[in-house]
């Protein structure tokens, strides 16, 4: 369907073409739709140049380093140390070196218009781009997340690195402090780890905390095996940069800790700054002060509320899909939420069937109890669903089992000493795995077989009929279904 006569410039307007914005855009135009998006930085978004991509390259050669000296004779074969600025280089490969050429080809042979600038709601179905102001029957917002920044003294003026800079960096600094004890301050300290830095990393909480408690302790152990300084509990009390260039932080206790940069990776939050939403009738909230971001402190944001095809609450024209709506700020599920969104929005555009009750084509029913989740890790931590606290909070009668993965033959074979442990939470009313955890060496590619368990409401009883092939490290679902018990 083409856009309305002279009164609309499209049918979609997508303001921004991160992984998400262009996979809205994608399945509405495979669906007949005249779509445009807007993109004030580069097409293919902070996955693409400063996240997920480069992060993983960072991190891969370290892990294949320490795989090899896990096995006895590859080990004797691997004498020399990591090429650190050949990993660096391998890196910038995966970006195209901060070019967007190819990305924005593609939009090109996908007939999707690209608007180059900043996006901003001016009135209903109008974005105003630059100079112009565009009309469209919808309008998806895809603006992402940006950091938060805990309020330090100090910290503003030591100009800190976040994941950008520690993604794009050009050198190894000789000592790195970390702050955050999440996703991203565990991967780029492994990253950097490898790569030679001398690395401290202060976490408030345990490690990786929203995970099973095992997880953070097992990936603790294997920081500190690797030679990082893990400091538990330990928030910065003050930050400063000395003449010398060298980074201090002062802890609570007092304790000085010195290093050459600093990486604050203490979460992020929807990016729903400047994009004119109060034009639109959506009222701004005031944050706390946990909430100060990188848009100034004492800002006021608009948390936005959408319902299971991604339309904004008190509006039937606008959707928010992706880190933006706040519900599962990974690649993964927002490119879901988009593939849902994106037909939703061609569905109510073209007045053809929609599908949105639960599990249905045009919804994301999988973000309440079915995200994947992998941290990559040495050992990898791949979590999908439920934990167990987050099932009883829920209230649901669960059991959960555990099992040490280092017994399973498949991962003996896999690397020598493998340490690892996985854990089932089944709720009982039901008889289906609602949560499941594997941490270990390369178990991410075991986390799929566990999402179709949760997605599939595959009964536990059907699960002793799904033969793991022997000797792979899925033997970890027998021997966890044998700790859970074989129905009568
Ligand atoms: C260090 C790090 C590593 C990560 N690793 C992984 C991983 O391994 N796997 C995973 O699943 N997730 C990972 N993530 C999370 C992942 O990056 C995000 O979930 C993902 O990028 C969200 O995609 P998005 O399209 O919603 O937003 P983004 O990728 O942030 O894209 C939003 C786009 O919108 C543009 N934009 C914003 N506002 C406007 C505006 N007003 N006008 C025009 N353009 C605008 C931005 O320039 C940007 O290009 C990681 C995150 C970080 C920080
Ligand atoms: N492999 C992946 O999929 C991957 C990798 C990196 C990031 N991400 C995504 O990016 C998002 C951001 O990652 P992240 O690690 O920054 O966020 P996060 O929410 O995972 O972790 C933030 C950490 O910072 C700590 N923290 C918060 N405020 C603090 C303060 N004032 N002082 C000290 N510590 C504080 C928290 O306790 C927590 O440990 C995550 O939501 C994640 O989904 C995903």
């Amino acid at each position: 369907m083409s856009a309305g006569g002279d009164r609309f410039d499209y049918d979609l307007i997508v303001i921004g073409a991160g992984p998400v914005g262009e996979n809205v855009a994608d399945y509405a135009t495979k669906r007949g739709l005249h779509v445009a998006v807007v993109e004030s930085e580069l097409v293919g978004g902070e996955c693409s140049y400063w996240a997920c991509m480069p992060s993983k390259a960072l991190l891969r050669s370290g892990h294949a380093l320490r795989t090899a000296r896990r096995l006895a004779g590859a080990r004797e074969a691997v004498t020399g140390t990591i090429d650190a600025a050949a990993v660096l280089a391998r890196r910038t490969g995966f970006t195209d070196g901060w070019s967007d050429a190819g990305q924005v080809s593609w939009l090109d042979s996908a007939g999707i218009d690209l608007l180059r600038g900043h996006g901003r709601l001016v009135g209903r179905q109008t974005v105003e781009v630059g100079d112009r102001e565009y009309r469209a029957r919808a309008v998806a917002l895809a603006t992402g997340s940006v950091p938060v920044l805990p309020p330090i003294p100090g910290l503003d003026s030591v100009s800190a690195w976040g994941t950008q800079e520690a993604t794009a960096a050009d050198h190894v600094p000789a000592s790195l402090i970390v702050v955050g004890g999440g996703v991203a301050g565990v991967e780029l300290a492994f990253a950097f780890s490898s790569l030679g830095s001398r690395v401290t990393l202060l976490s408030r909480g345990a490690l990786l905390e929203r995970e099973e408690s095992f997880v953070g302790d097992l990936v603790a152990a294997a920081l500190s095996e690797e030679g990082v300084d893990v400091r538990w509990g330990s928030a910065p009390a003050r930050v400063a940069r000395d003449r010398d260039g060298t980074v201090t932080v002062t802890l609570g206790d007092d304790t000085a800790i010195r290093a050459e940069e600093i990486l604050v990776s203490t979460g992020r939050r929807p990016n729903t700054d400047h994009l004119g939403l109060e034009t639109v009738g959506l009222e701004t909230v005031g944050l706390g002060t946990a909430g100060l971001g990188t848009a100034g402190s004492g800002a006021r944001r608009t948390e936005l509320v959408v319902d299971e095809t991604m339309l904004v609450s008190g509006t039937d024209w606008l959707y928010a899909v992706g880190d933006v709506n706040g519900r599962a700020l990974l690649t993964h599920q927002g490119k879901y939420q988009a593939r849902a969104a994106g037909e939703a929005i061609a569905a109510r555009l073209q007045g053809t069937a929609l599908h949105d009750g639960p599990w249905g084509a045009h919804v994301a029913t999988a973000d309440h109890g079915a995200v994947p989740r992998v941290v990559f890790s040495d050992p990898e931590v791949a979590a999908v669903g439920l934990t167990e606290r987050a099932a009883r909070e829920q209230g649901m009668p669960v059991r959960a089992v555990e099992y040490d993965l280092g017994w399973v033959a498949g991962a003996k074979l896999h690397a020598d000493g493998y340490a690892g442990r996985a854990k089932l939470v089944v709720d009982e009313s039901r008889g289906v795995v609602v949560g499941a955890t594997f941490v270990g060496q390369d178990v991410a590619e075991l986390l799929h077989s566990a999402t179709i368990a949760i997605v599939g409401e595959v009964p536990v009883e059907r699960l002793w009929h799904a033969v793991p092939a022997y000797p792979t490290i899925s033997e970890i679902w027998l021997r966890l279904l044998e700790t859970y018990g074989r129905p009568d």
